[in-house]
C-alpha cells in the first residue's frame, strides 16, 4: 500500500524554548534553555511520522542565510526534502514555559517571499504534491504571501490531492477554509477567532464544529489543550481526554496530535483509535521539551490511559 505523506510549512522557524517560572513584565527575566530546534507546524508533524515509521517529504520555505539546522535535520531522519530556499533568514520563535505550564509564545517574522518565488513555489508543489495520499498544510503565511493567494493554491492543491490536512490560525485559517480541505485540526481558541465569539461549552464547540461541515470538511477535530479533544465527522462526535502528565512543554503538542491523526487515517483505523493515539502522541510531546515518540511501548501505555468516549 502506498502511504506517502507530504507536509508543507510555508513559514518554518527555530523553536528556542525555555523555562522560566514567573515572566514579570518590564523586567529581566532569567530563562532556563531546554533547546533550540528545527521546527515550525509541518516539520513537527513530519517528525511524528517519521518516528511511527512513516514515508515523509517536507516543503514550504526555508531563509538560505540559517538553513543548516534543518538539512541537518532532514538528512539525519531521512526526511525528504523539497523545501525552495529563499533569501533572507528562518524565523526564530521564543517559546517560555512558567511554573503554572502556562506557554507564552514569541512568533517572530522571518524572511519575505517575493512574487517570483511564490509563483515558482505554486508550479513546482503542485507538480510533485499530486502523488501524495496526504497532504498536511500547517501554520502561518510568511510575509509576501496574501491569504487570497494562498486559498488559490490550496484549491488548487485540493484538486491534485483530495486528503488536506489543515492546521492554521487566524487569516491563514480562515482562507485555508475556502478551500474545504478534508481534515481540520483547530485549537478551541482558532475556532473561537473564527466564530468571532467565545465557545465557553464543549457544545458549543461541536456546533462550530457543524458550521465548518457545511462548508464541506469531513472531519473536525478541536484541540482543547488539558481537557483533550473533540472528533466531529458525518458518524458522530467523540471526546479524548489525556491522563494526568507532568507537563515540560506543551509546544507542538498540536502539532503532535495531527502527526498522530494523520498516521490512524493513513492505518484506516476507526475515528475512536485515531483520536486515542493522537491524543496519546500529544501527551508524549507534552511531557518531554521536544516532538518525536522515543519508545512504542511508550506510546501503547499512554493509549491505554487516554479516556475515550462519543459525545452527544
Ligand atoms: N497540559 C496537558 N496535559 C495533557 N495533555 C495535554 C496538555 N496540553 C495539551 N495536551 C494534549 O495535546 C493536545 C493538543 O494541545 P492544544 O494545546 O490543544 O493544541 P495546540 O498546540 O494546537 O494549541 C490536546 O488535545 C491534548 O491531548
Ligand atoms: O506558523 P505559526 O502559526 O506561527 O506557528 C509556528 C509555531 O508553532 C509550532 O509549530 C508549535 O505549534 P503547536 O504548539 O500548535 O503544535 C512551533 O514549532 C512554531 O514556532
Amino acid at each position: 500500500m502506498n502511504r506517502r505523506v507530504a507536509t508543507i510549512t510555508l513559514n518554518p522557524a527555530y523553536d528556542l524554548v525555555g523555562y522560566c517560572p514567573d515572566i514579570v513584565l518590564g523586567e529581566v527575566n532569567r530563562v532556563r534553555t531546554a533547546g533550540l530546534h528545527a521546527a515550525g507546524k509541518g516539520i513537527n508533524v513530519a517528525k511524528v511520522l517519521k518516528d511511527l515509521g512513516i514515508d515523509v517529504t517536507v516543503g514550504g520555505f526555508l531563509g538560505k542565510e540559517n538553513q543548516d539546522g534543518f538539512q541537518q535535520l532532514f538528512s539525519e531522519l531521512g526526511i525528504a526534502n523539497r523545501f525552495q530556499v529563499v533569501p533572507g533568514r528562518t524565523r526564530i520563535n521564543v517559546k517560555l514555559t512558567e511554573a503554572s505550564n502556562e506557554v507564552t509564545d514569541f512568533n517572530f517574522s522571518g524572511f519575505e517571499v517575493c512574487q517570483n518565488d511564490w509563483q515558482r513555489f505554486m508550479a513546482d508543489s503542485l507538480s510533485w504534491l499530486g502523488q501524495f495520499d496526504m497532504v498536511a498544510v500547517s501554520g502561518s503565511l510568511p510575509a509576501g504571501v496574501d491569504p487570497e493567494s494562498f486559498s488559490d493554491w490550496m484549491r488548487q492543491l485540493r484538486s491534485v490531492c483530495p486528503c488536506i490536512i489543515f492546521d492554521s490560525s487566524r487569516e491563514a485559517f480562515a482562507a485555508g477554509l475556502k478551500a474545504s480541505p478534508w481534515l481540520v485540526k483547530p485549537n478551541r481558541r482558532e475556532l473561537e477567532i473564527w466564530m468571532g465569539r467565545p465557545l465557553p461549552t464543549l457544545e458549543d464547540v461541536v456546533e462550530a464544529a457543524h458550521a465548518l461541515r457545511e462548508d464541506g470538511i469531513a472531519h473536525v477535530v478541536i484541540s482543547l489543550g488539558v481537557e483533550g479533544a473533540l472528533w466531529v465527522n458525518a458518524s458522530g462526535a467523540w471526546l479524548a481526554k489525556p491522563p494526568v502528565c507532568e507537563v515540560v512543554s506543551t509546544v507542538g503538542a498540536g502539532d503532535s496530535m495531527v502527526g498522530g491523526l494523520i498516521y490512524g487515517l493513513l492505518m484506516r483505523e476507526s475515528s475512536e483509535h485515531t483520536l486515542r493515539l493522537a491524543t496519546a502522541v500529544a501527551v508524549l510531546a507534552v511531557s518531554q521539551s521536544n516532538v518525536g515518540i522515543k519508545d512504542r511501548m511508550q506510546l501503547a501505555s499512554m493509549m491505554s490511559q487516554v479516556e475515550l468516549k462519543p459525545f452527544n
